[in-house]
């Protein structure tokens, strides 16, 4: 199998938090990886791409951490009613399903301005300018919601294709003593919520790769199950089936290996109560994506293995990972403090596989 063709990525870097009484920074940014260009305002000549993936998240860091909590904090709520990465607004709630005890589905819609959608065709830059997409590159972006009650905000990401269903879904897990989800889980129909976004997440032009493998657990299925959705069908002319600006033409072979719940709890993933879930995926993908549901708890080498099986050696790979770092590290390596990529270890080594062929996913 070769070598990576091009996945780009602005990393769930920009989380800003203030509890009532500390304010914690996790701020980060735009990590972007791209054998051709990135969405930065400028493409650097390959000379020096390097070098540029190496600082430009030492930039990010440094721009967010000076300009998001002056945004935040300056300006915490605007009246105008569209969505913006920068600025908060309040928008309703258009319904809530509970999908189990701790996961609530919930969906906004999307004001139809123009000034709403522009941020989900054309992705925001940490420069506050947008990015062009390239053709046939998928955009997978989150949402920041925000507590009404105190200065705190987490992203979500949507399961859906926002600009095609005039709304995005977002399921949200409840944590015991959780802020913001316990916000999101008391969200009634009609209730407003203040959210901000979209926010790019990381983009990948799948029809530079035979083959993306994508391995999650929990709501850590999100990146992914908007990535199918944005994706258009095998059977269907791409022009028609997807929002995106620029949809791919042909579809990679896919695989998502997703860990089963716990026994006796509900895989809400599995159900049909979000046209996003899996079975609604399997109808649309047929044979072109494969599902392994595997047991929690660390991914075995087994699994990975089985998902390469029959890979030609000049055949592109992806191995797309959103786990929580217990489950990161012995798959493939935890990233780093600033949520760099870090170097490629265990399972994913073990087996071959490269920086170039690897994105792991906070
Ligand atoms: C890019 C991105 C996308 C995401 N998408 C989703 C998604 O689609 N769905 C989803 O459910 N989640 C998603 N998450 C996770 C989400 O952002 C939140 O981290 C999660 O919902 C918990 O937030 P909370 O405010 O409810 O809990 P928090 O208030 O952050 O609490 C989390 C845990 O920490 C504990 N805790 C809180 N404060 C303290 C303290 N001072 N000392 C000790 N312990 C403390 C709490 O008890 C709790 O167990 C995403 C994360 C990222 C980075």
């Amino acid at each position: 199998m070769s070598a990576v063709a091009s996945i780009r990525c602005t990393c769930r870097q920009s989380i800003i938090s203030a509890t009532s009484n500390a304010t914690r920074s996790r701020v980060s940014a735009s990590v972007l990886r791209s054998h051709r260009r990135s969405f930065a305002s400028t493409s650097a000549p390959s000379s020096v791409r390097t070098k540029a993936r190496l600082s430009r998240p030492v930039l990010a860091f440094l721009g967010l951490s000076l300009t998001l909590p002056t945004t935040y904090f300056f300006f915490p709520l605007s009246s105008s009613s569209s969505l913006s990465p920068q600025i908060y607004t309040n928008h309703p709630v258009s319904t809530t399903q509970s999908l189990t005890s701790q996961h609530k589905l919930i969906a906004v819609p999307i004001p139809s301005s123009s000034s709403s959608t522009q941020y989900f065709e054309r992705p925001f830059r940490t420069d506050g300018s947008l990015a062009d997409v390239e053709k046939g590159e998928v955009v997978v972006q989150h949402m920041m919601i925000k507590s009404p009650d105190i200065q705190i905000e987490r992203p979500y990401t949507p399961v859906n294709d926002g600009v095609r269903d005039g709304e995005v879904r977002m399921v949200v897990k409840r944590v015991r003593g959780g802020e913001v989800g316990r916000v999101v889980h008391n969200l009634q129909p009609g209730d407003e919520v203040g959210i901000r976004g979209p926010i790019p997440t990381f983009s990948i032009t799948p029809n530079d790769y035979d083959r993306i493998i994508m391995i999650s657990t929990g709501t850590a299925i999100a990146p992914f199950l908007q990535l199918l959705s944005k994706l258009p069908s095998p059977t269907t002319p791409a022009a028609t089936s997807s929002s995106s600006p620029s949809s791919p033409t042909t579809t990679p072979q896919l695989h998502l290996i997703h860990a089963s719940p716990l026994p006796n709890r509900i895989d809400w993933t599995n159900s049909n109560l979000d046209p996003s879930f899996i079975p609604a995926l399997k109808q649309k993908f047929v044979d072109r994506l494969q599902i392994s549901r595997i047991e929690p708890g660390p991914v075995s080498k087994d699994v990975v293995s089985n998902a390469l099986s029959g890979l030609g050696k000049e055949e592109k790979v992806m191995v797309l990972v959103c786990l929580p770092p217990w489950l990161m590290r012995p798959l493939c390596g935890g990233m780093t403090p600033n949520l760099g990529q870090g170097p490629i270890t265990g399972v994913l080594a073990e087996l071959g596989l490269t920086n170039a062929q690897v994105w792991k996913l906070e």
